[in-house]
């Protein structure tokens, strides 16, 4: 099975879509997908107008900031490529150590729930002894981290976010958030962190959605505060299963909610509200519909690890709902990976010249 294959010697690619859809318009909090400009104004005329975008230099304006957020998405992998090269060159970390994932960060309750599903007969009903299952909508909350793992690691991204190097942003919802990836903490953190950790779990809680098998990940933190993002809207995840850790710092409000799984609209969705709570992560599946309210004080600081399965996601990208269509890009990518007769041969590039 592709989970047994030495992950480092694997090629993970993206898929099309994410060149064409899931474009994400801030003033109308509306999700696009855009091919041409008269497919745009075909599908979205009338929703936008309804949205209040009448005019024509409305219009224009829209279709500036898509070709724009085109153009970023296809410039990514090598303006990615060059923060990595600069933060590995320039960069000087104040807690060098937060990079290398230690038993003694994770809280030991997080410990005793590892060992109990790394147990022989180990059960999903055994292990909600250990862990506390939130709503229907199979959102599951447990402790991670210490708190003073949590403290440390806002103080190494503040660092970063105070220096010179470049900083890539995790998504255009999020404009404060920073990918972890790219400070170099995929190796010695996430992939252990996934697969030492958090797979005994999502293995037994999340069997039919890939949680057997979750081989890459996309790891970065979310920032909110008051001058700047306050809240996220509903979306889902380009995940199988997602983790969300609470870091701090001190803030009121912001919790996260939870509707349906994808294509239901939140005025049909009856969502259920979570709270965060530091040091404690919240585990769900990426496509279930969750967004996060506005925080009212403070700063909220999430870690996000949205976990792939390339065994699912190659059946069926989770962003467009079709086979993926392969496209190359750097390091994890976004998880799927090439079992087809031509192997590796036949890709795209992400660069575009
Ligand atoms: O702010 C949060 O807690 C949620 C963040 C989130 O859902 C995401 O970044 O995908
Ligand atoms: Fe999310």
């Amino acid at each position: 099975m592709q989970c047994n294959e030495e992950p480092s010697r694997r090629t993970f690619y993206t898929c099309s879509c994410f060149y064409t859809d899931n474009i994400f318009l801030e003033e109308y909090k509306l999700h696009v997908r855009f091919t041409s400009e008269n497919q745009f104004k075909k599908e979205y005329h009338s929703i936008l107008g309804r949205l209040g975008c009448i005019t024509d230099v409305q219009l224009e304006s829209v279709l500036k900031k898509i070709k724009a957020e085109v153009e970023r998405r296809q410039q990514l992998c090598v303006k990615s490529a060059e923060r990595i090269a600069y933060i590995k060159e320039f960069y000087k970390p104040l807690h060098k150590q937060v990079y290398y994932l230690q038993v003694s960060y994770l809280a030991p309750e997080f410990l005793e729930i590892v060992k109990y599903c790394s147990s022989d007969g180990a059960t999903k009903e055994g292990l909600f002894d250990y862990i506390e299952p939130l709503a229907a909508q199979r959102v599951y909350r447990f402790p991670v981290f210490r708190e003073e793992f949590c403290r440390e690691l806002i103080e190494e991204l503040e660092h970063f976010e105070q220096s010179q190097a470049p900083k890539g942003r995790p998504n255009t919802m999020n404009n404060y958030g920073i990918l972890l990836n790219e400070l170099g903490f995929d190796e010695g953190f996430f992939t252990p962190l996934r697969e030492q950790f958090l797979q005994p779990v999502t293995r037994l809680l999340f069997p039919d959605c890939g949680g057997h098998c979750l081989d890459s990940h996309k790891a970065f933190v979310v920032k909110y505060a008051m001058l700047e993002d306050l809240e996220l809207s509903y979306h889902y995840d380009n995940a199988e299963v997602t983790l969300n850790v609470s870091l701090g710092k001190e803030f009121t409000e912001g919790n996260l909610y939870f509707g349906d799984m994808r294509m239901v609209p939140l005025s049909e969705s009856e969502c259920v509200e979570v709270e965060h709570r530091v040091a404690e992560g919240l585990l769900h599946r990426g496509q279930q519909m969750h967004g996060a309210l506005c925080i009212s004080s403070g700063q909220r600081w999430n870690l996000i690890v949205w976990m792939r399965s390339s065994e699912e996601r190659n059946k069926l990208c989770p962003m467009c709902g079709q086979k993926p269509e392969l496209v190359q890009a750097e390091g994890f990518a976004d998880g799927f990976t090439d079992h087809s007769p031509h192997g590796d041969t036949q890709k795209g590039s992400c660069v575009l010249n």
